[in-house]
């Protein structure tokens, strides 16, 4: 726990009625004024993870602590925390200036009060001039920066944010994850956001957990998720890779495809099976006796920046390669790599014997 930890959960576990946990025993701590990010496949846990932090429900185990503050039984309405829903429940009824004053209307602030407020909140999304409109003469970007004002105006610590970019169209939903990722920055607020698009993850993100089964899989910023994956999992949920048997023979020394490669690894038994991961743009195409690998290219498409290609080594694994130089369907061609391309992947390793692993294994270094 640090000064700066306004959420901690420990040990929390979700379960309704007798169906499984749809969480286990998790534990994180969230920071202030970060832009945090849960991302995982459908139905493993996030949105109950904000409605823990809401208030909405409450843990069948496990402590919900804010500000240092155990708050299991706290209701909704006593937390200084706002929901951005994912169809932004805005009142139809109400004009854009009424909804987001709807908050402080109940906690029956005085009018001029609300009226400085609710300008001021408007002002912050982009929506000055817009007071008087009616929400369905509003776009589906302009309902989206509503929904947020009016989370903002109550000047929450926190503001969790179910899926709030799903149902807009692509182009709008880049423009508004640029939009919220400043608007973060800007009040310094701490968000937390809910998806299940790892490159939107990606993109807005300070730190990212990754969800799956009820359980954290690993956190961490961005680059450490992407470029070190700590499992399966998380390897193929965020982005592409090429994941394929190994042994590590020694540290700094792994086997695959029948051949033994320097690696930037170690702190493993000798000889224990392990997986390996390969990124797409860590693989160069070479001439065949080149390479470190010896491929045939199977298929090619052409994606903008980059040709996207898939070859077979002699073994049958699939090796998928994303370069800027062209090749020919059918050809031979070689895959190089460098060292610090290969991710050695326990089997089945939690995030936390990784983390005592890479810890156990940096002590021992630091001895020699
Ligand atoms: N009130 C409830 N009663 C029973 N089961 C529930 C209830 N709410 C959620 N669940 C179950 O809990 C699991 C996790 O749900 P949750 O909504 O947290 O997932 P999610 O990761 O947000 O998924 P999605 O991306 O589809 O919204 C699911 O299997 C869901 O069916």
């Amino acid at each position: 726990m640090t000064n700066n930890t306004i959420i901690r959960f420990e040990h929390v576990t979700k379960q309704y009625d007798d169906d499984p946990p749809v969480l286990k025993e998790v534990s994180f701590e969230i920071e202030k004024g970060k832009f945090y990010t849960l991302l995982g496949p459908s139905g493993c846990g996030k949105t109950t993870i904000l409605r823990l932090i809401a208030g909405f429900i409450e843990p069948s185990s496990g402590k919900v602590f804010i500000n240092e503050k155990l708050v299991n039984d706290v209701p909704a309405n006593k937390r200084q925390v706002n929901t951005v829903f994912q169809d932004y429940a805005l009142f139809p009824h109400l004009n854009v200036f009424e909804n987001v004053a709807f908050g402080l209307r109940i906690k029956k602030m005085k009018n001029n009060e609300i009226d400085r407020k609710v300008r001021e909140a408007l002002r912050f999304v982009n929506l000055e001039g817009y007071e008087n409109r009616e929400i369905r003469e509003m776009s589906g970007g302009q309902r989206q920066r509503v929904a947020i004002a009016r989370a903002i105006v109550n000047e929450p610590e926190v503001i969790l944010l179910d899926e709030p970019l799903s149902a807009l169209d692509l182009k709008l939903r880049t423009e508004m994850q640029y939009e919220l990722r400043e608007l973060q920055r800007r009040l310094g607020i701490t968000f937390i956001f809910v998806t299940h698009d790892q490159e939107e993850a990606l993109a807005m993100s300070d730190e990212i957990f990754v969800l799956n089964n009820g359980i954290i899989e690993q956190s961490g910023t961005p680059t450490d998720i992407y470029d070190e994956p700590i499992n399966r999992f998380v390897a193929d949920f965020i982005g592409e890779s090429n994941i394929v048997p190994g042994i590590m023979r020694q540290d700094f020394l792994v086997q695959f495809t029948g051949k033994t490669f320097d690696c930037v690894d170690g702190g493993l038994n000798p000889n224990e099976a392990v997986e390996i991961v390969i990124r797409p743009e860590d693989l160069e195409i070479t001439k065949p006796d080149q390479g470190k690998l010896r491929v045939q290219v199977d298929t090619q498409l052409f994606r903008g920046v980059h040709y996207e290609i898939s070859c077979y080594d002699q073994d049958g694994n699939e090796w998928l390669v994303h370069s800027t130089k062209k090749a020919t369907v059918g050809e031979e061609i070689g895959l190089y790599f460098d060292p610090e391309a290969i991710h050695v992947m326990r089997h089945g390793e939690t995030e936390e014997e990784f983390d005592k692993r890479l810890e156990a294994y940096d002590e021992g270094s630091n001895e020699n």
